[in-house]
């Protein structure tokens, strides 16, 4: 899979010219509207990558955080979700989570429970959000109370990716969420991939001296 994203050099630059990187993955039943939401955050740089192998669609996006630039890779699934379940690689070393439902399909709502249980058996520490989306086809469940995000803890947004409410702010919270997750990761497997990651970039500054030598000698 990491060789068919490395065969487009021009989102690799996008990568690493980013002083950091984050993954973050969309959950939800099918037709909830997980696709048209990122399509609708990312509009005019919209251009998915389609890895069919996999069934995954992966969306590269540009943020900025404070002074930072953050590549941000947003993982959307082509119907695994069907299955009421994710294969394991869709939660490996993702950032933050969005959870999605369709305000008017019940049963969508329900499912979340089942959703929620399997992220936190793989990440069980990373932020995660409750999407209420398609809003615009009865704004009045604007005025019900959906309590599954605060028996959890986790911020809920009333969204609709058709007129765009509250897309880009959700979005930018979770991207900045998700930042500031992989600086301070509360999972024990994850402080170690964060110290393995400083590490190199470390031993890189370490020898970027070098380099420059090495460049001016030959350009000489
Ligand atoms: N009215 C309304 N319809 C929406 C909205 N978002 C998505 N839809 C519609 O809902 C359907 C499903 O949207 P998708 O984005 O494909 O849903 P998904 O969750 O990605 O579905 P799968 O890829 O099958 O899992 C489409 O017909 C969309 O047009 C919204 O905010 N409002
Ligand atoms: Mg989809």
């Amino acid at each position: 899979m990491a060789d068919d994203v490395g065969s487009i050099p021009e989102l690799d630059q996008k990568k690493y010219d980013a002083d950091e990187q984050v993954k973050i993955i969309c959950l939800g039943d099918s037709a909830v509207g997980k696709s048209k939401l990122m399509e609708r955050f990312l509009m005019d740089e919209y251009r998915p990558q389609q890895l069919s192998t996999y069934a995954l669609t992966l969306y590269k996006h540009t943020a900025s955080v404070g002074t930072k630039t953050v590549a941000v890779d947003f993982w959307d699934t082509a119907g695994q979700e069907r299955f009421q379940s994710m294969h394991p690689s869709y939660y490996h070393k993702a950032h933050a989570c969005i959870m999605v439902f369709d305000v008017q399909r019940k049963i969508t709502y329900k499912n979340l429970v089942n959703w929620y249980k399997e992220l936190r058996e793989y990440r069980p520490e990373i932020p995660c959000c409750v999407v209420a989306n398609k809003i615009d086809a009865d704004l009045k469940v604007t005025q019900r109370s959906f309590n599954f995000g605060k028996k959890h803890g986790l911020p809920f947004y009333f969204v609709s990716a058709a007129d765009g409410s509250n897309v880009v702010k959700m979005f930018r919270e979770m991207i900045k969420r998700a930042v500031e997750y992989k600086q301070n990761p509360r999972d024990f497997m994850d402080e170690v991939m964060q110290e393995l990651e400083n590490f190199d970039l470390e031993k890189k500054e370490d020898n970027s001296g070098a380099d420059e030598d090495g460049l001016k000698s030959i350009e000489s």
